[in-house]
C-alpha cells in the first residue's frame, strides 16, 4: 500500500472524526491525517473526510483529529446541462429550514433568531445583508460547524434532519460549502486532498475509489474549465495561494465535489474582475436540473454573472425580505435605506 497522505487517508476515512458538534472542545490537536498541521478549529469543519480518531480516543488521549472542509463527491461534473431555473415546474426540494434558531457554542449570543428559506433543485438563491447580520452564521450552522449550538427549527436536506447528520456526512449527501476565508492544510498536495474527499464521497454511495491516475483524468478538464494552472494540484491546500487563488480552489472542490447544494460564501472577494468572471462561469457550468446553488454576496457584480432567481435580505439573523434579482439591484442603487422598513 503506497504511503502517500492520500492512501493514508483512503485507509482511515470511514473512521469517526472528532469534528462533531459534541467533540467541539477536544479538537485542539492535530490530525493524524495530517500531523504536520496544527487544527484548523473553527474553520475545518464541512470534512467529506473523517478523522482517524474518535471521539473517545480524543477525550482520552487529548489529542487528535483532523478534519479539513471539503467535500463531497460524484463522478464527472457536466457542464451541457442547462439549469432548470427557466423551466415553470418547481423543482424538488434541497433544503428547507424552518424557524431556525442557533447561537455560539457554549451559551454565547444568539445570531439566527426564526430563519425560513427553501431553497429547489435548478434554483440560485443570493443572500445578502449588512455586516454582522448572520449570513455566515447561517451557512456554517447548516454544515454544522461547531462553533455554534442549534436552538430552535429544523432544516431538512433531501427529506432528512439535517441536524442529525454529522459535518462528514452532510458533506457525503452533498452538501458542500465554500468558506469566505480558505483554510490551508501544510502537508497535504492538493491533489490528494481533493481525491481524499472524492474517494470518501464515492465510498459513501458505494461507488469504487478512484486510483491517481483515474482521479488525475477526471480532475484536468475541470482545471481547465477554472483556468487553473496544474501546478497547483501539487503544491499543499491553499498554502502561499493568493486570495484569488484560493477561491479558484474552492470552486475546484466544489466540481470535484458535485454537491447538490453549493452554498459560497462570498465568493467574490478579492477576486480581480477576470477572476470573478472566470469563477462565476465555472460556476455557472456545474448547474444542472438537480442542483442548486445559495450565494451570500454584498455585491450585485457577482449576480450579473450568476443570475439569482431569488435574492433575500438578512437582518439580524432572520430574512426580512424575498424578491427576485432586480431586489439586489435596487439594493446596489440606493443601499438598504432604499428597500425601506422591514
Ligand atoms: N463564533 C462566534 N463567536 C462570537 N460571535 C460570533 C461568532 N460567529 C459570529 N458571531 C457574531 O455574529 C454576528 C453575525 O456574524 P456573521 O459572520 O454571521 O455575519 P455576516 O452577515 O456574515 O457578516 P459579514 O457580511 O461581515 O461577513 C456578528 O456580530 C459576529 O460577530
Amino acid at each position: 500500500m503506497a504511503t502517500s497522505a492520500a492512501a493514508k487517508a483512503a485507509s482511515i476515512h470511514n473512521l469517526t472524526c472528532g469534528t462533531s458538534r459534541q467533540s467541539r472542545y477536544e479538537t485542539n490537536a492535530r490530525c493524524p491525517l495530517l500531523p504536520q498541521s496544527p487544527l484548523h478549529k473553527a474553520d475545518v469543519v464541512h470534512s467529506g473526510l473523517k478523522c482517524g480518531a474518535s471521539r473517545k480516543a480524543v477525550s482520552r488521549v487529548g489529542k487528535t483529529v483532523v478534519f479539513r472542509q471539503p467535500t463531497c463527491v460524484k463522478a464527472a461534473v457536466s457542464t451541457s446541462e442547462a439549469p432548470t431555473s427557466t423551466s415553470t415546474e418547481p423543482g424538488k426540494v434541497l433544503l428547507e429550514v424552518e424557524g431556525l434558531e442557533a447561537e455560539v457554542a457554549d451559551g454565547g449570543r444568539q445570531i439566527l433568531k426564526g430563519l425560513n428559506i427553501t431553497i429547489r433543485e435548478g434554483e440560485v438563491h443570493a443572500i445578502m445583508g449588512k455586516n454582522g447580520s448572520g449570513k455566515s452564521t447561517l451557512s456554517k450552522v447548516l454544515v454544522g460547524h461547531p462553533d455554534y449550538d442549534v436552538t430552535g427549527g429544523s432544516a431538512k436536506f433531501k427529506g432528512k434532519d439535517l441536524f442529525e447528520l454529522e459535518p462528514e456526512e452532510r458533506s457525503h449527501a452533498g452538501l458542500f460549502l465554500s468558506f469566505q476565508s480558505p483554510v490551508e492544510v501544510p502537508g497535504v498536495s492538493n491533489t490528494d486532498f481533493l481525491r481524499m474527499a472524492h474517494n470518501a464521497r464515492r465510498q459513501a454511495q458505494g461507488l469504487k475509489e478512484l486510483d491517481p491516475l483515474e482521479f488525475y483524468a477526471f480532475l484536468t478538464p475541470k482545471l481547465d474549465q477554472l483556468k487553473m494552472d496544474a501546478s497547483f494540484l501539487s503544491r499543499n491546500v491553499n498554502e502561499g495561494f493568493s486570495g484569488g487563488e484560493k477561491k479558484r480552489n474552492e470552486i475546484l472542490q466544489l466540481a470535484v465535489l458535485e454537491a447538490d447544494l453549493a452554498i459560497l460564501d462570498e465568493i467574490d472577494s478579492g477576486l480581480d474582475i477576470d477572476a470573478l468572471r472566470d469563477v462565476a462561469e465555472a460556476v455557472n457550468g456545474l448547474r444542472k436540473s438537480n442542483n442548486a446553488v445559495l450565494l451570500i454576496t454584498h455585491y450585485q457584480r457577482l449576480l450579473d454573472y450568476i443570475t439569482p432567481d431569488f435574492v433575500h435580505i438578512m437582518q439580524s439573523g432572520r430574512i426580512v425580505k424575498t424578491g427576485g434579482k432586480e431586489l439586489a439591484k435596487e439594493l446596489e442603487q440606493g443601499g438598504y435605506g432604499a428597500l425601506g422598513p422591514m
